[in-house]
């Protein structure tokens, strides 16, 4: 996919903070980094999760999308009402007090948003909602769980069936009404914010894809991961796709951009 080097979007990826050889890191999976560039054409830029000592409304007014990676580390369940324990773990406070101010603020500024994974649960508690936490024990619930497996490609398999809503936004965008995905997490949403709709659930009910009611522009959430199979699975493509064109919209509309000379 190529595009007119004024329309490639500059998108901020979230970051996990790591420490590692004694020296703490901000980083991004490759898999999401990828992503923007496989499949929307894009420029992925690492925004590190430093928290209140980030400008995010200057960010934003350089940025044309925030995509909100996934993670194995949990959300601090006090962020949303509940009590942390060890069960919880691991935590990355830094991580939440930039991802979801960076999620408010991204919809207030209309700036369009892909949210996924773990990305996805903080798009609900950013605006209000609030988790589950080890969904696969709860009565009625399937394991959402990554199988076993040393093979991220047997861990990011597409196998869990969801069910799109009717008439959303999700459903014109991947053109299906229900196909397969793959399935990584042990939270979930409990209460789900006010300002978000429901675009798709998995067959024990779990929400597995949210949009912003409302929203000026793209704002999707997502529990599974498109990244990964962005090249060859058609429902994440598409998805990617929506975001490019989205941010791509944005660009034009805003005249941000000088033609440039052919
Ligand atoms: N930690 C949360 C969110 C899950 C998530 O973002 N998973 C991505 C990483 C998957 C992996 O490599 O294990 C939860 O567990 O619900």
């Amino acid at each position: 996919m190529t595009n007119a080097p004024q329309l490639t979007p500059l998108v901020a990826v979230t970051a996990d903070v790591k420490d590692v050889d004694n020296y703490r890191w901000h980083a991004a999976a490759e898999t999401y980094v990828k992503a923007v560039t496989i499949g929307l054409a894009g420029i992925p830029v690492i925004v590190p999760s430093l928290g209140d000592a980030l400008d995010i409304d200057r960010l934003l007014e350089r940025v044309d999308g925030v995509l909100v990676t996934g993670s194995r580390s949990n959300v601090h369940p006090p962020l949303y009402g509940a009590e942390a324990d060890a069960a919880s773990e691991p935590y990355d406070h830094a991580r939440d007090a930039t991802t979801l101010p960076l999620i408010r603020a991204a919809i207030r500024h209309g700036v369009p948003l892909l949210a996924i994974c773990r990305g996805f649960q903080e798009l609900n508690v950013a605006l209000g909602g609030t988790l589950i936490s080890e969904v696969q024990d709860l009565p009625g619930r399937s394991d959402h769980r990554a199988p076993v497996s040393n093979d991220q490609a047997e861990r990011f398999a597409i196998r869990q069936d969801v069910v799109i809503t009717t008439g959303g936004c999700l459903g014109r965008i991947v053109d299906a009404e229900a196909f397969k995905v793959n399935s990584l997490h042990r939270q979930a949403v409990g209460t789900l914010a006010e300002g978000l709709t429901v675009e798709a659930v998995a067959p024990d009910g779990t929400i597995e894809a949210v949009s912003v009611t409302g929203a000026a522009g793209f704002a999707v959430g997502v529990q599974w991961h498109p990244e990964y199979w962005v090249a060859t699975d058609a429902p994440s493509g598409r998805l990617f796709r929506a975001f490019g064109d989205a941010m791509r919209a944005r660009i034009a509309a805003r005249g941000s951009y000088q033609a440039a000379a052919e």
